[in-house]
């Protein structure tokens, strides 16, 4: 079916753009038609009617051209991209063309003030280009990195809302799978020619020129190719925030602490498990004011560092922000009054900036100097707080805010195109005006009363509205007084109203010097935002100084009030604890602290204790020491001695693993095995529970295999917990591996009460409690009681028969017998086949060990099975 009129201008338009919807403006509205309106009219809520065109009918939805916004914004936050197309006049009537594509990427009305980082990715010879542009705020980073998997880790710090793939990311069907799994990133496909190297360095040079381009130094064509691609991306949707992109910079993620995907939420940063914010690290540590600071105070808890010069500045501010009570609030209610710069920047660039967007810019810049006299406080001066302050070029930024003082009247109108938003003695041609407008109104004014004295008439009032334009009214008992000159234009019911020459010249005259001074006010206007645009750079050192104090004055005040202590950050080695807390759980639990304890010495500590006794909360607490410590934060515990990490890798208990049609077992060996390969010497390990997704001696196995490579071959510092108390055995054997465990009260047998103690103490356990815990958690009763009894079984015999149906007389039956140290089953209730018939001379103990023994298969078994069958052996003939 062919369209014509409207629709098919719509639908062709609509066929130009590989937007999922259009927006074409209609007059006074904006209209989707067809399927576009179908979708809107659902998705938005909107009305939806059926016009008519040509004699077929449509849907046809709209909303005012006012109100388009946040009808666009609620779109694209649900991931769709929406191209508008805006209507102007030509010579014959009007025309219709697509003016931008608003994507979640590049959404400049957003109101989410977190970052909005638009990704590109792409492979060029084995490596992976990363670039990340934020058109809110201007931010633009670039780095190269070597495996997909990083490419995952970065992405994951930077939670980027759009993500466009290179044509080769595309073939990688595992990574974009997993970005689409992993974020709730929108995944467009961009021009693959944008990813040429070649092109994509033109479009780099053309925006940052030759000279800047050089000196970030992107060293390798896959971040020229990622950063050209980007940029050109943002060019095409014409949102006109290119002037905001004032720097690219190059980054190295080897700066940053590794933190892959994983880890990053297993150790809740920025959201919890079950993806809520609240419970999350940022969320309990946060107390900025600012948005800007929020942005930055994530960035650091994302992204903490390595280089320890960089940690002890921040470190540095932090401690004296926190000694400083009265100058810390001073701080803060200083930064109360910022608004979020970087993102006025990119307004002003865009020109969507309005007389009240330019007024913040004014008072933004009006808090540096605040700023400054706070941190000229006695305590601050010697931090690097000064420094901080006085980085940006204060001279500039009092000249710009003068200049917006002089020019902007204080209570501007919303609209720009309407006059009213400059003052007096700003531009002499707009005073001018001003006076005529003025001389002409205090004629109007003084009219009534002239001509009520002139005429005779009481009931005599000078007015204006919309299609009248301004006339006299004169009550009805008065009408026969009016002079000859007066026409009549309009009669009322009680009143008539009239017009005179004079009247119409002096209309004509102000709606004239109001055109005029309208016009005017745009043009100045718009000089002026192109002035503050020219200097978008400035505003971003602006606002990025105010994020940082306000990150800092977060971190200082988050740790006065939960008694926060500075760590003393050393090159590598050590972790030493003490009177650590979990940073998130202590401010909801009556927490019991616990030390670390990790040297040269002693690097992996095997963590053993009944299920829920705080093995996780333990390790996690450690980790997010060494996290925060690096952060440049203060860090929960009285007193801390952290050695710098290069990464943290973790593998904790699976909760929502199941996606991707991967096993809960498969997805734990497959982040096993990342860990095994990335961790270096200088790495954190924290292993929760590894093997436990498999048969019990496969589990085993790999738990012991790994604990050996993890001391022998890699070396860095590790905790793994694990309910295998066979491992125990293993810090015999090798020298830097310890058990420590958590200490609990009662036994739990029998009903037993257990009290988890939560302290942390040196050596191994030798219970797991699971039984307790089952009863705890309310399994019946029948089950509980059953499980003592098979438990108290085990312990015994070390081998526990299976209860099938009812057969025989005593109403239960024994089917089978697993034999747990032989991890065979003996089937029938005569004992059976499996393990053989004990000899009635030898104790059945030492039978059954015999036989295991005779039956092992040295050739076929993996030696670490061997070797904990051999433990267990002399283990059971020692009993
Ligand atoms: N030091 C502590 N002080 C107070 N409460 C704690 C402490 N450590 C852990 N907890 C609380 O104990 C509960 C269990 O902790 P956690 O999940 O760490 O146990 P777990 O030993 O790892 O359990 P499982 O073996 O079943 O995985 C949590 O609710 C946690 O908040």
């Amino acid at each position: 079916m062919t369209a014509d009129g409207i629709v098919g201008e719509f639908l062709t338009l609509k066929s130009e753009t590989d937007a999922d919807l259009l927006a074409m403006q209609c007059g006074d509205f904006y209209e989707f038609f067809a399927e576009d309106a179908e979708f809107v009219g659902d998705e938005l809520d909107l009305k939806v009617s059926e016009k008519s065109s040509h004699g077929s009918t449509y849907p046809m939805a709209g909303v005012p051209v006012d109100d388009l916004t946040p009808y666009l914004k609620a779109l694209v936050e649900r991931g769709y991209r929406v191209a508008v197309a805006d209507q102007y006049e030509t010579d014959g009537g009007h025309a219709r063309e697509i003016t931008r594509v608003v994507t979640p990427g590049t959404l400049l009305e957003t109101t989410d003030p977190s970052a909005q980082f638009l990704a590109g990715v792409v492979a060029v010879d084995g490596r992976y280009g990363l670039a990340l542009a934020d058109v809110t705020t201007g931010e633009f980073l670039v780095t190269t990195t070597e495996s997909a998997a990083d490419v995952l880790a970065e992405l994951h710090r930077f939670d980027p809302v759009e993500v466009l793939p290179g044509p080769t990311v595309d073939d990688e069907s595992d990574l974009l799978a997993r970005v689409r799994e992993r974020t709730d990133a929108a995944v467009t496909d961009h021009d693959e020619a944008a990813f040429a190297p070649g092109r994509a360095e033109r479009t780099l040079r053309e925006q940052f020129g030759d000279a800047a381009l050089d000196s970030v130094g992107l060293d390798h064509r896959a971040s020229v190719a990622a950063a050209g691609a980007v940029l050109a991306y943002v060019e095409g949707t014409g949102v006109g925030v290119l002037g905001a992109m004032t720097r690219l910079q190059a980054y190295d993620p080897g700066d940053h602490l590794d933190l892959d995907a994983t880890t990053q939420r297993n150790l809740e940063l920025t959201e919890t498990m079950h993806g809520g914010r609240e419970g999350s690290l940022l969320a309990t540590v946060d107390h900025t004011v600012t948005s800007a600071g929020r942005r930055r105070l994530r960035e650091w808890l994302t992204r903490p560092r390595r280089d320890r010069a960089v940690i002890d500045r921040r470190l540095d501010s932090v401690a004296a922000l926190s000694e400083a009570a009265l100058a810390r609030d001073r701080v803060r209610e200083v930064l109360d009054d910022a608004y979020d710069l970087e993102r006025l920047a990119a307004k002003a660039t865009s020109g969507s900036a309005d007389a009240a967007d330019l007024l913040r810019v004014r008072d933004t810049l009006d808090v540096l100097p605040a700023l400054a006299s706070a941190v000229a406080d006695s305590r601050l001066a010697e931090s690097p707080l000064p420094d901080v302050v006085n980085r940006p070029d204060r001279e500039a930024a009092a000249d710009l805010r003068t200049e917006l003082d002089e020019a902007l009247a204080d209570d501007p109108p919303k609209t720009v195109t309407e006059g009213g938003l400059f003052r007096r003695g700003y531009d002499p041609e707009l005073d001018d005006l001003l006076d005529r407008y003025e001389g002409a109104r205090e004629w109007l004014d003084g009219l009534a009363d002239r001509e009520k004295e002139r005429t005779g008439i009481t009931h005599l009032q000078v007015d204006r509205n919309k299609t009248d334009g301004y006339y006299v009214q004169v009550g009805k008992s008065e009408t026969d007084a009016v002079p000859d000159e007066y026409r009549e234009i309009k009669t009322l019911k009680n009143s008539r109203r009239y017009t005179t020459d004079e009247l119409a010249d002096r209309e004509r005259e102000i709606l004239r010097l109001e055109e005029a001074r309208g016009d005017l006010e745009y043009d100045l206007f718009r000089e002026l935002r192109d002035r503050v645009a020219a200097r978008a750079e400035l505003l971003q050192e602006v606002g990025r100084t105010l994020a940082t104090v306000d990150a800092l004055a977060s971190l200082a005040t988050h740790a006065v009030g939960q008694d926060w202590t500075r760590p003393d950050v050393v090159e590598s080695g050590p972790l030493v604890v003490e009177a650590g807390r979990h940073p998130v759980v202590e401010t909801t639990t009556d927490f019991v602290p616990n030390g670390v304890s990790l040297h040269a010495d002693r690097r992996f500590l095997l963590v053993t204790g009944p299920n829920m006794s705080g093995k996780s909360t333990y390790m996690r607490q450690a980790a997010l020491i060494v996290l925060l410590a690096q952060a440049g934060s203060f860090v929960p515990a009285r007193s801390a001695t952290v050695g710098v990490v290069d990464g943290i890798y973790t593998r904790v208990g699976a909760l929502d693993e199941l996606a991707g049609g991967r096993s809960t077992f498969m997805v734990e060996m497959q982040e096993l095995s990342n860990i095994l390969h990335s961790a270096t010497e200088e790495s954190l390990v924290v292993l929760d529970e590894v093997g436990r997704g498999t048969a019990t001696y496969d589990g085993i196995s790999i738990a012991w295999a790994t604990t050996e490579y993890v001391h022998n071959r890699i070396g860095c510092k590790c905790l793994f917990a694990t309910h295998y108390h066979e491992l125990t055995a293993l810090a015999d054997h090798l020298p830097r591996v310890e058990n420590v465990h958590v200490a609990v009260a009662g036994d739990g047998d029998d009903g037993d009460d257990v009290t988890f103690l939560r302290t942390i103490e040196e050596g191994p356990t030798d219970r797991s409690y699971g039984v307790h815990v089952a009863d705890l958690a309310g399994v019946p009763a029948p089950v509980v009681d059953r499980s003592r009894d098979v438990l108290d079984r085990l312990r015994e015999e070390r081998a526990i028969e299976a209860r099938g149906a009812a057969t025989g007389d005593d109403g239960e039956t024994t089917q089978a017998v697993f034999d747990l140290s032989a991890g065979t089953m003996r089937t029938g209730t005569d004992g059976g086949t499996g393990g053989g018939e004990p000899e009635a001379s030898l104790p059945a103990d030492v039978e059954a060990v015999l036989d295991e023994l005779e039956s092992v298969n040295v050739e076929e078994t993996p030696p670490v099975e061997l070797l904990s069958k051999v433990q267990s052996w002399q283990r059971r003939l020692g009993e």
